[in-house]
């Protein structure tokens, strides 16, 4: 027999620690906790007089408020506060989730009250632990975005939070090798990145305009990058990939003086015509206080019926490692070799990156294991 004094004071004691447990919930988007961003409006618990399994069983009550109504992310808010309620351990709790959206006020105070704490570039803040590596090629189509999109699915299968940027405004294709075909949801004046495969995306090509070009180009990028980081909720992340518009100087300027922790990654191919451009591109490390993290050669060979075809020639990444640890005074090693995969090509177009098998985690195979080294050398 319960005492209606004790059952008031175990409701109590039950609303509070389902609110604990929700704390651990966190907005897949804004990165935050559901109780701290106020999603959280109610919880009531009443018990019914059953006992299941030695377990009292308790309707439980949860009042959400998303941020927008009918957000992509809705259902896994959802699944997680089920989770959070039923895992309870010492009573058998039945969820209710009552979903509602804010209102128009409580939203745009939240926004604003997330823009003050992050008004700035996020990334350039004194002690942030997010790494960064802007991949850089100088030459077109020697695979820099192939490179980028299998290097953050590789972060993110790996369990680091993952942040991809796609600034190359004449190509901007690593929405599509990712098949991030969303477009960013605004709250507000403040946009969430597109995640696929793990991985929170952005690219310039989400936004329309016919300035969009103009606007990431010579004086203006620096701004226009800043910009970019500054109005795009990207949370605090492990790791960030930057994939660069090929060339050798403005883009990489614009990132060392915006992101001064960026790493550069070097992506050429074997042939000399594509390494001669790629030592210019690390060559921009003389002038800006950014490190040249490594050589990536892409297309280095072809296997074919067990015979290695060198099509594009050999040695385009060694001497480019060379040259800048010639010309830089410090190591920059050649850190990976990536044979021509017609996979990779094919995956890469079906939005699925190689590097990752049907459940989007790491597959077993060559490529996939070279990709891991690389990231795990890059997170050291
Ligand atoms: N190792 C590889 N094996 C087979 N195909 C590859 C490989 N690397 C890249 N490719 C293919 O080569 C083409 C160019 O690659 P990608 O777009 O990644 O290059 P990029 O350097 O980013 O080009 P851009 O200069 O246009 O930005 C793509 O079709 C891609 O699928």
């Amino acid at each position: 027999m319960v005492h209606m004094s004790e059952r008031v004071e175990s409701d109590v004691v039950i609303e509070r620690n389902v609110r604990e447990r929700l704390s651990k919930v966190i907005d897949p988007e804004l990165g935050k906790s559901i109780t701290e961003l106020g999603m959280i409006v109610g919880i009531e618990a009443v018990p019914r007089d059953i006992i299941d399994a030695g377990k009292p069983v308790v309707d439980v009550t949860v009042r959400v408020e998303l941020t927008v109504a009918g957000c992509p992310l809705t259902q896994q808010i959802i699944d997680a506060i089920n989770d959070a309620v039923t895992s309870y351990p010492a009573a058998t709790l039945v969820p209710h989730i009552a979903v509602g959206s804010m209102s128009e006020q409580k939203l745009t105070q939240l926004v604003d009250d997330l823009k003050e704490a992050r008004r700035r570039n996020p990334f350039n803040k004194p002690g942030i632990k997010t790494k960064i590596f802007a991949i850089a090629s100088g030459k077109g189509g020697v695979g820099k975005s192939s490179v980028s999109a299998n290097l953050a699915a590789t972060f993110a299968a790996l369990g680091y939070d993952t942040a991809a940027i796609d600034a190359d405004i004449y190509g901007f294709s690593l929405p599509t090798l990712l098949g991030a075909h969303g477009q960013p949801t605004n709250l507000n004046g403040m946009l969430m990145p597109v995640t696929a495969w793990g991985v929170k995306t952005m690219s310039i090509g989400m936004f329309a305009g016919a300035d969009r070009a103009i606007l990431w180009r010579g004086p203006r990028l620096h701004r226009s990058l800043e910009q970019f980081l500054s109005d795009v909720w990207w949370g605090e992340p492990d790791v960030l990939v930057i994939d660069l518009a090929p060339g050798t100087g403005d883009m990489a300027l614009a990132v060392a003086q915006t992101l001064p922790n960026a790493e550069l990654v070097v992506v050429t191919t074997p042939q000399p015509s594509a390494s001669d451009v790629a030592v210019r591109s690390g060559l921009v490390a003389l002038q800006v206080p950014m490190k040249v993290r490594g050589v990536i050669e892409n297309m280095s060979w072809y296997d074919h019926h067990g015979e290695r075809l060198t099509i594009f020639g050999e040695g385009g990444g060694a001497r480019v490692s060379q040259q800048l640890t010639r010309a830089l005074r410090y190591d920059v090693p050649l850190l990976m070799q990536i044979p021509l995969e017609t996979e990779l090509r094919q995956s890469g177009e079906a939005g699925h990156p190689v590097v990752l098998d049907e459940h989007g985690k790491l597959a077993d195979h060559d490529l996939a294991h070279r990709f891991e080294q690389l990231a795990r050398t890059l997170m050291q």
